[in-house]
């Protein structure tokens, strides 16, 4: 943990010129820079480098920093690490979802499952209650396992109220994201979050989203669904709930309710 912090520093100290070799291109959602670039004002106070870090995809869209030297070592044994311990609580959600512990991993092919990891540094900044650090959002993954430094920031939203998440050291945050929202056909409810910055300490922050392959069908756990227990969602691809997140800004509302069956009325 303290390994992916410090090449995150190194990397984040590097020149805009040396960070920009990795520029996110446009159609695709890895790379170095802006948080969500609509044209529109939208202020995420964050400098930001996502790339794929492990599975298909990493080598489908290889977005590897070429500097510093030792980032792509670094991020591959802590990614391997925690894609098994994204493996671990597939099997424990399956479990407190009420089935047998493989039958949730085995529905959404959880061997094909890979990692995106962003790292995210957030600078310290002169008017801190004029900006976020990031916007309102759920997750785009089944579960991100996050780590945070010792700085407080990140807030989720319970019973509209914004909580502050406190930093624990060598402790990972693990958050429930959308995808896992729709398998569970809405048993587990992804966590609306955002972060706030201040204007002393730079903070850094690194997500694993431990996401499918973008062909990958999405749809409620058939072992869930029942007559009394319809389907709330419906089955959609990858593909399509990601282009859906990425052409707007983040805006507090929640994507997933679009693909609802019957929609909401919020
Ligand atoms: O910085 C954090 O603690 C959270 C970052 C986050 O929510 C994200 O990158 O999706
Ligand atoms: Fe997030």
């Amino acid at each position: 943990m303290q390994e992916i912090q410090q090449v995150s520093k190194d990397f984040f100290a590097l020149s805009p010129e040396e960070k920009e070799v990795n520029k996110i291109k446009p159609g695709t959602s890895v790379g170095y820079g802006r948080l969500f670039e609509t044209g529109k004002t939208v202020a995420n106070w964050v400098d930001r480098i996502t790339i794929w870090s492990y599975g298909e995809q990493s080598r489908a869209e290889p977005c590897m920093p070429p500097k510093p030297e030792r980032f792509r070592q670094v991020v591959d044994e802590y990614s391997e690490a925690v894609v098994k311990l994204c493996m671990r609580l597939i099997e424990t959600l399956s479990t407190t979802l009420g089935l047998e512990p493989h039958i949730l991993g085995e529905h959404i092919n959880v061997k094909t499952v890979g990692l995106r990891t962003s790292f995210n540094y957030y600078p310290p900044c002169p008017q801190p209650e004029l900006v976020l650090g990031i916007m309102p959002h759920a997750d785009t993954s089944f579960v991100t396992v996050l780590q945070q430094d010792e700085t407080p920031g990140l807030e989720i939203e319970k019973d509209g109220q914004w909580i502050l998440v406190p930093p624990v050291k060598d402790a990972f945050v693990v958050n429930i994201g959308d995808l896992l929202q729709i398998v569970s056909n809405g048993k587990y409810r992804s966590v609306m979050h955002r972060v706030l910055v201040n204007n002393t300490v730079g903070r850094y922050s690194f997500p694993n989203f431990f996401m499918p392959p973008k062909e990958t069908v999405i749809q409620p756990v058939k072992e869930l669904l029942s007559e009394t227990n319809p389907p709330l969602y419906r089955s959609l691809k990858f593909a399509e709930y990601i282009s859906g997140f990425y052409v707007k800004p983040l805006t507090g509302r929640r994507l997933i309710d679009s693909f609802l069956l019957t929609p909401s009325e919020s």
